[in-house]
């Protein structure tokens, strides 16, 4: 599949976000991971280690719907399946991207035992999927940092039964993970998430 234009096109996507997603400081160490949608079975997705300022098309493999690598040596996401998760709940997702911003670490270990996050009267609410307004809230689920990835895809698979509405979430001391339909609206949450939590980071600094 890797030869096929439709992967050399996410792909090249998915290497062009890593480096907009680096150079803003938000992937340091080789930290966050990517993908996208190649069709009902299929998606790109980052290989495992990879450092995500410097990504090439070497660097992504295709996985199945479970996660399993499909015609590559390469060893995908150690955090593939909550990619798979995600497709496969929301049929129109089309790409997803994951962050360790400092703002994002930051904001999710102040919330304590919280199990989610609420950003609101903020203008740029406005620029997630299917917002039309302003006077909103956003309600960003929090899930305790584990390296138990199938755990984890349970735990985000029945929060997304009870709030289909989300567009992102946080696990604690880790980082973001959203989406959108496709690679151009998951990148304008990840920039929309980052300026709120920017926002929210420095209303907590002024109100001390
Ligand atoms: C460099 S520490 C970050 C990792 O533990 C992990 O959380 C991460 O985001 C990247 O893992 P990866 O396996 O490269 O997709
Ligand atoms: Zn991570």
């Amino acid at each position: 599949m890797i030869d096929t234009p439709l992967f050399q096109r996410v792909a090249d996507e998915i290497a062009d976000a890593g480096r907009f997603l680096y150079s803003r400081g938000w992937v340091p160490a080789t930290s966050g991971n990517f993908s996208g949608r190649l069709d009902d079975q299929h998606y790109a997705l980052t290989a495992s280690g990879r450092h995500k300022g410097e990504l090439q098309r070497k660097d992504i493999l295709v996985v199945d719907r479970n996660g399993d690598p499909v015609d590559s040596q390469l060893r995908p996401s150690a955090e593939t399946l909550l990619h798979t998760t995600l497709y496969q709940h929301f049929p129109e997702c089309g790409a997803v991207l994951h962050t360790h911003s400092v703002n994002a670490t930051v904001l999710s270990k102040l919330a304590g035992d919280a199990d989610e996050i609420i950003l609101e009267d903020y203008e740029v609410l406005k620029a997630f999927q299917g917002n039309t307004t302003h006077d909103t809230v956003e309600r960003i689920p929090l899930f305790p940092n584990t390296q138990d990835m199938v755990q984890l895809g349970k735990d985000l698979a029945q929060r997304l039964e009870q709030q289909p509405n989300i567009h992102g979430f946080l696990i604690q001391g880790h980082g973001l993970y959203t989406w959108g339909r496709d690679m151009n609206e998951t990148r304008r949450h990840i920039e929309a998430f980052e300026f709120l939590f920017e926002c929210d980071m420095e209303m907590r600094r002024c109100s001390r």
